[in-house]
């Protein structure tokens, strides 16, 4: 049983390291270091063909997809994932979909393992950042599921598909896609996320309220339904104090709750959707399961070619 995040975007490959002369063959020359590289690379080929981009194969070897959601009491949020759910399935007919909750709602994520045949599967968590849930709640759940072969993909954000989901939602909520000069002054953005006591989470937040200024060309502050600071009030304060006074809320969450209700409310003009099951959420739920298969492969071929 495996269960690990695999590298992100950002990151460089983790094999780049055990590739240094240390761990090379004993004859140590640089041509069996390239032909070490040249071995990994027709491996990883080779698996990587098992992930096609085109996305209409039938893949009957490929793992089983299990999209791991929070949960919530809100009954929007169960249809809005199983729509989510089915917007993946269509984008890669006959990849096995299932869905599994944290909390809240059925199934369980453990229920969801335990009902799967024992084999290879990739749990792609939709959550936003490296909080409690990704580090504590889903490898507990992937370590009781001995009878599967288990990776764990990396969280959704931060990646730029989120931005294209935060804006569009944006622009249905009325934000304008052509803002004047005087525009750009005067208006700023809210982004709303739940919140986690773990830092790294604000971390992540950060980094998409970054790529969403970038997208807008206004201030994006973060800000927290709970357990973090500033709270979304104190955000729209400290943003109005600085003399923007159209200040829109962005809904960093995945699906409608109680937390993205409460951030809406204290919205003091428009306040967009969560991002929910746009297009751009399910592009990204299977990024990051052939991301996680990606490097799957890739530490098997090293470990093939340094066996
Ligand atoms: C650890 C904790 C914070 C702490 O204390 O550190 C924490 C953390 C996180 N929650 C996240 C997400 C969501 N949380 C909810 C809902 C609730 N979360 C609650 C508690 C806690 N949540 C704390 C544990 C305290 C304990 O031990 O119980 C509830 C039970 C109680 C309450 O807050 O009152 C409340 C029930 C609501 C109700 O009463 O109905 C919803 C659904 C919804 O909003 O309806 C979503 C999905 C939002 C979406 O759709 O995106 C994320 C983001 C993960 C990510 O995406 O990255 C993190 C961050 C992380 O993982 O660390
Ligand atoms: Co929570």
């Amino acid at each position: 049983m495996t269960a690990s995040n695999p590298p992100r975007d950002e990151s460089t490959q983790p094999s780049g390291s055990s590739l240094s002369p240390g761990t090379a063959p004993t004859d140590g020359h640089l041509d069996s270091t390239a032909q070490l590289m040249n071995r990994i690379t027709s491996q990883l080929g080779s698996q990587l063909s098992l992930v096609a981009l085109d996305g209409r194969r039938r893949h009957p070897e490929s793992p089983a997809l299990v999209l791991v959601a929070h949960g919530s009491r809100d009954p929007r949020a169960l249809s809005t994932v199983e729509t989510l759910a089915e917007r993946v399935r269509e984008l890669r007919p006959g990849l096995s979909v299932r869905l599994g909750h944290i909390e809240l709602n059925e199934p369980l994520l453990p229920d969801t393992l335990a009902a799967l045949r024992p084999g290879r599967a990739v749990l792609v968590p939709l959550l936003l950042s490296r909080g409690y849930h990704i580090k504590q709640d889903i490898p507990e759940a992937a370590a009781e599921a001995s009878h599967l072969n288990i990776r764990i993909a990396a969280p959704l954000g931060p990646h730029p598909l989120l931005v294209e989901a935060l804006y569009a939602r944006l622009v249905e909520a009325g934000w304008s896609t052509r803002l004047s000069a005087a525009d750009r002054r005067s208006h700023a953005v809210v982004l709303a996320a739940a919140g986690s006591r773990d830092p790294d989470a604000a971390t992540d937040t950060q980094r998409t309220a970054e790529l969403l200024a970038e997208r807008l060309g206004v201030p994006v502050v973060p800000a927290y339904a709970s357990a973090a600071a500033p709270t979304v009030p104190d955000a729209v304060r400290a943003l109005t104090a600085r003399g923007r006074h159209r200040v829109a809320v962005a809904s960093y969450f995945t699906a409608p709750g109680r937390f993205a209700s409460e951030c809406a409310e204290a919205a003091p003009w428009i306040a967009a959707a969560p991002m929910g099951a746009h297009a751009a959420m399910a592009r990204l739920v299977l990024h990051r399961y052939d991301e996680a298969l990606v490097s799957s492969a890739a530490a098997a071929s090293l470990h093939l070619a340094t066996a």
